[in-house]
C-alpha cells in the first residue's frame, strides 16, 4: 500500500492514537451487532502487544443538542471492548481536558483507553458548534498533540472529513497510518474497482438511483455487468416506458435513467418479473407480474425469473460487489429476492465477493452466508464513495509511505 500502516510505526511505549469506527447500536445501554467492534481487534491487539498505549476516539451517532448526549455516551462500548479483549479498558467520559490528559498520562505499555463519543464536541454550552464534525482546526491540533503515532483504522468514517480522523492526522504529518481494518478494505474495494478479476458483476439495489448515480457513473466504464434490483429499478422501468403502476418512481431521476440506459447497452440487468402487492404492507394482497405493472400495484421484490436471470449473469462472475437490497427486505414477503441473491453468492466460491450497506449485509448474515462471502465492509457511505471512484478524506488524510 502507498499509506504508513500500523506496522510501520513505532509502538512500545508510544501514546498511539486511534481513530476507529465504534459507531454500532446500543439499546437500553446494551450494544446490539458488534462486528465493527470485532473487525477493529486486530490493530487493537497489534498496538499492544507492541507495547503501546492505545488511545481509541470514535463517534457515535449524531449529536445536535444536548439531550443527545446521555444516550450516545460511548461507555457501553468500553465495556463490550473489554469483554472481546479480555482486559480492562479505561473509558473517559469527556472529550478534553485535565481528566482525559490525567488518564493517558497514567497509562502503562499495553494499556487501552476509550474517549468518550468525539461528536459530544458538537453541542458546547448547549450550542450546535460542530467542532468535531466542521473538523475545528483547534480539536485537531489539541487532539493531536495528546499522543506520539496516530493509527487510522475507521474505515466506516472515511468519507467524512472530521477532526477525530482528518483533524489528528493532518496535525501528524509523517506518523498517521492505516491500521489492518483500513487496510483490508482498501485493498478489496480498491482492487474491485481498479483491478478486478473479470468477470466483474455489480449488484446495485435499494430505494433511490439518486443514492447511486455516482456509483453506476463509475461503475459503467469498469463493470462487465451490473445488475439493477429493488425500488430504483423502476425508475429505470419509467425511463424505458414500462408501466410501473404505483412502484417508487423518481420522476426527476427519469432523464438522467435514460442516459445511463443509452450509455450502458447490455450492461445494465434490469428486473424481468416482479412481485407487486396492492399496498405498502406486509399483509398486502400479492402476484408476480412479468413487464408492465398496472395501476393500483406496486413492485416491492424482484420475481423468481429475475432471480434467475440475475444468477445466470453471476455464474461465471469473478469479481462481484453487492450495495443495496432487491426489495422491501424489511417485510418477511419481499425478502425472497435479497434472501435468494445472497445464498447465491455464497456458492460462488470461485469468486471474491463483496458486500457493502447496512441492509444487504444484514440479508446475508440473516442467511448464515456471510462467512462464505470473501468481504463484508463495515462502511455503506464509505464503501459507495469508494464505488463512486471518489476520494475519501479519511484516507487521503493518511500519510504516504
Ligand atoms: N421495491 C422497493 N420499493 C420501496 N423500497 C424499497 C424497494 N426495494 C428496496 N427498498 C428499500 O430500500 C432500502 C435500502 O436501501 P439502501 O439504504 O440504499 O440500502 P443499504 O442499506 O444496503 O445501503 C430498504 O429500506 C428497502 O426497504
Ligand atoms: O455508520 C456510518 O455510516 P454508514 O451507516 O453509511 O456505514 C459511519 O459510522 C458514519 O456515520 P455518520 O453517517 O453519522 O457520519
Amino acid at each position: 500500500m502507498a499509506k504508513l500502516t500500523v506496522e510501520d510505526l513505532p509502538l512500545e511505549g508510544k501514546k498511539v492514537l486511534m481513530r476507529v469506527d465504534f459507531n454500532v447500536p446500543i439499546k437500553d445501554g446494551v450494544v446490539g451487532d458488534d462486528n465493527r467492534i470485532v473487525a477493529a481487534l486486530p490493530t487493537i491487539k497489534y498496538v499492544i502487544d507492541n507495547g503501546g498505549r492505545a488511545i481509541l476516539f470514535s463517534h457515535l451517532g449524531r449529536i445536535k443538542k444536548e439531550e443527545d448526549k446521555p444516550g450516545l455516551s460511548l461507555r457501553p462500548v468500553a465495556e463490550r471492548l473489554s469483554n472481546l479483549l479480555n482486559k480492562p479498558v479505561t473509558f473517559v467520559p469527556v472529550t478534553e481536558g485535565k481528566q482525559l490528559e490525567d488518564a493517558i498520562d497514567n497509562m502503562k505499555n499495553g494499556d487501552v483507553l476509550l474517549v468518550q463519543n468525539t461528536r459530544y464536541e458538537d453541542v458546547k454550552d448547549g450550542e450546535y458548534v460542530k467542532r468535531e464534525s466542521g473538523n475545528d482546526p483547534e480539536l485537531g491540533k489539541y487532539w493531536a498533540s495528546l499522543g506520539d503515532v496516530f493509527v487510522n483504522d475507521a474505515f466506516g468514517t472515511a468519507h467524512r472529513k472530521h477532526a477525530s480522523n482528518v483533524g489528528i492526522a493532518t496535525n501528524m504529518p509523517g506518523k498517521a497510518a492505516a491500521g489492518y481494518l483500513m487496510e483490508k478494505e482498501i485493498k478489496f474495494l480498491g482492487d474491485a474497482v481498479d483491478n478486478p478479476e473479470r468477470p466483474f458483476v455489480a449488484i446495485l439495489g435499494g430505494a433511490k438511483v439518486s443514492d447511486k448515480i455516482g456509483v453506476i457513473d463509475n461503475l459503467l466504464d469498469k463493470a462487465d455487468k451490473i445488475i439493477i434490483g429493488g425500488g430504483m429499478a423502476y425508475t429505470f422501468y419509467a425511463a424505458k416506458g414500462i408501466k410501473v403502476g404505483n412502484s417508487l418512481v423518481e420522476k426527476d431521476k427519469i432523464d438522467v435513467a435514460k442516459q445511463i440506459l443509452d450509455k450502458a447497452g447490455d450492461k445494465l440487468v434490469l428486473p424481468i418479473d416482479n412481485v407487486v402487492a396492492d399496498k405498502f404492507n406486509n399483509d398486502a394482497d400479492t402476484k408476480v407480474v412479468e413487464g408492465d405493472i398496472d395501476d393500483g400495484w406496486m413492485a416491492l421484490d424482484i420475481g423468481p425469473k429475475s432471480v434467475k436471470e440475475f444468477e445466470n449473469v453471476l455464474k461465471d462472475a469473478k469479481t462481484v460487489v453487492w450495495n443495496g437490497p432487491m426489495g422491501v427486505f424489511e417485510m418477511p414477503n419481499f425478502a425472497k429476492g435479497t434472501l435468494e441473491i445472497g445464498k447465491f453468492l455464497g456458492t460462488l466460491t470461485d469468486a471474491t465477493t463483496i458486500v457493502g450497506g447496512g441492509d444487504s449485509t444484514a440479508a446475508v448474515k440473516e442467511l448464515g452466508v456471510a462467512d462464505k462471502l470473501t468481504h463484508i465492509s463495515t462502511g455503506g457511505g464509505a464503501s459507495l464513495t469508494y464505488l463512486e471512484g471518489k476520494e475519501l478524506p479519511g484516507i487521503a488524510a493518511i500519510s504516504d509511505k
